[in-house]
């Protein structure tokens, strides 16, 4: 059975969704001081280590009379630890798909633990959750993992599907692992859940610890997902391609796809970021083709402005109408549908439109670069940012919380239960004031008639969003 909720509550109408420790099913653990009280480079800073009493609000935008609302456990060093620097056997996996700054996360996980707390001990599993039983490990000291920060992808290989419970925590136990590190989307973070609770149920003194990865920007609470911004910084460089491409023809179109499975967060900040974008379609925001309103007329319109246009379209857009198309459905190894190709389905409705306008010869040109984005070694600001999701979450787990991912919320660095994360998706909210901009920037219509503008609006606004002109980790503006 899933883990209960650890819920505080203080005066006002103030909520601590807490994280879970391993005392909470473990007696008599010894606790030891934090090996940083005697490190000469932050025993001299000022209040280094965290308050036990800290934490971070979920909402900052209130009302005078609103109460205090939800809060988060204040991610840091503690001035006391569950675990000595010799007992610490840890593990590292990355799981899902690929992501700019995964390396960078591995290696200040080692280097925390080596450099930090003196720890020695640390393992690579290799190719996702079913290396923990059928790979070998891989030893990672901070020698091995020293330049790895410059290379994308991941050294430890990655995967999807093999989730095998017993299997994954009989390897932790024979192996003596108390310390598991867990990088991945929020597929990865629900089987991190499951690792968490097959271990509380066995008794073994081993903290799950999580940090969440997706390139898509789509996991909740947190204001951002690493490796966000190389990915949007990285998309401008087809967007530019696209644009050259299109101004140098009669009637250029450039259609460029890029990732956003359920959440477009890439193609709107991508465009807006750009200021070459005509159109920009996401999953979050249905269109139409043919008609009055419709896109096809939208594309017709630019073009006779303008002479040439240029498309971002994410990958998850449009999928219902893709689908009317080329009805199967197919499922990845973790159970997540596979997309149809919804970029080159709109290039070639938009090619087969204009093949019957003998006046508006057109040439569209598309591009996919959605893998090569993903590949990509992660940039300075998302580097800095891996380091202190690491950093937090090595002094989370020493600290003996467990059952955890570390995240940024309003730039505070904060340990949240997986279960704030795992059931829900973050996702653009087109009803709010970025997606207006957006439109406003781009000029394209918005496809929603008086009725189901409507619609949209009665939907609950989710609880985060990415924050406005978030371009770096330790941002401290609001919601936009
Ligand atoms: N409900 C679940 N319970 C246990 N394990 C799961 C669950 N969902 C996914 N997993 C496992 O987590 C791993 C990664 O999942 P998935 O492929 O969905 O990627 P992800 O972590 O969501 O990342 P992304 O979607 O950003 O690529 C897989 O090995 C998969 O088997
Ligand atoms: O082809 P793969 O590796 O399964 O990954 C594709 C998916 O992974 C993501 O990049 C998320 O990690 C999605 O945007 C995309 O749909
Ligand atoms: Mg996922």
């Amino acid at each position: 059975m899933a883990d209960q909720a650890k819920i505080e509550t203080g005066d006002y109408g103030y909520v601590l969704e807490d994280v879970p420790h391993l005392a909470d099913y473990l007696s008599n653990l010894n606790i030891y001081p934090n090996p940083l009280r005697f490190n000469p480079a932050y025993s001299v800073v000022k209040q280094y280590f965290v308050d036990c009493d800290d934490t971070v609000p979920e909402k900052v935008v209130v009302n005078k009379n609103d109460p205090r609302g939800v809060h988060f456990r204040r991610a840091g060093p503690r001035q006391n630890v569950f675990f000595s620097p010799d007992e610490v056997h840890a593990c590292i996996v990355t799981c899902g798909g690929l992501c700019p700054g995964l390396n960078t996360v591995i290696r200040e996980i080692v280097c925390a633990l080596f450099h930090m707390y003196g720890v020695t001990r640390v393992l690579g599993i290799d190719g996702g959750y079913r290396g923990f039983y059928s790979k070998n490990t891989i030893t990672l000291t901070p020698k091995v993992v020293n330049d790895i920060h410059k290379r994308g992808g991941t050294i430890l290989g990655s995967s999807r599907g093999g989730h095998d419970k017993s299997k994954i925590v009989d390897s932790i136990q024979d192996r003596g692992i108390n310390q598991v590190y867990i990088i991945g989307g929020d597929g990865t973070q629900k089987g991190a859940a499951v690792i968490y609770e097959e271990i509380k149920r066995r008794g073994l003194k081993a903290v799950v610890a999580g940090i969440p990865k997706t390139i898509d920007n789509d996991i909740a609470v947190i204001d951002k997902s690493f490796g966000f911004d190389t990915a949007v910084e990285e998309a401008q460089r087809a967007i530019n391609a696209a644009h050259v491409e299109a101004e140098s023809a009669e009637n250029g179109i450039g259609v460029v796809k890029l990732m956003g499975r359920y959440s477009g967060f890439i193609a709107m900040y991508a465009t807006l970021a750009s200021r070459d974008v005509d159109l920009c379609l996401i999953p979050e925001s249905p269109f139409f083709l043919e008609g009055e309103g419709g896109l096809l007329e939208y594309v017709e319109k630019r073009l006779k402005e303008n002479g040439h246009m240029v498309i971002v379209v994410a990958e998850g857009a449009g999928q219902e109408l893709v689908a009317q198309a080329n009805s199967a459905t197919a499922k990845d190894a973790s159970g997540n549908k596979l997309l149809k190709d919804v970029g080159m389905w709109l290039a070639d409705k938009i090619k087969a439109h204009f093949a019957s306008k003998q006046h508006m010869p057109i040439t569209l040109k598309y591009i996919d670069p959605t893998y090569m984005i993903r590949a990509v070694p992660s940039n300075a600001s998302d580097n800095i940012y891996c380091t202190l999701l690491a950093q937090s979450c090595v002094h989370g787990a020493m600290a003996g919380f467990t059952g955890f991912i570390s995240g940024l919320v309003h730039g505070r660095q904060t340990y949240i239960p997986f279960s704030r994360i795992v059931d829900h998706h973050n996702n653009v909210v087109i009803t709010d004031r970025m997606w207006a901009r957006l439109l406003s920037s781009t000029n394209q219509p918005s496809f929603l008639g008086p009725k189901e503008l409507s619609e949209f609006q009665k939907l609950e606004e989710p609880l985060t969003q990415l924050l406005e002109g978030g371009t770096t980790a330790t941002s401290t503006s609001g919601k936009n």
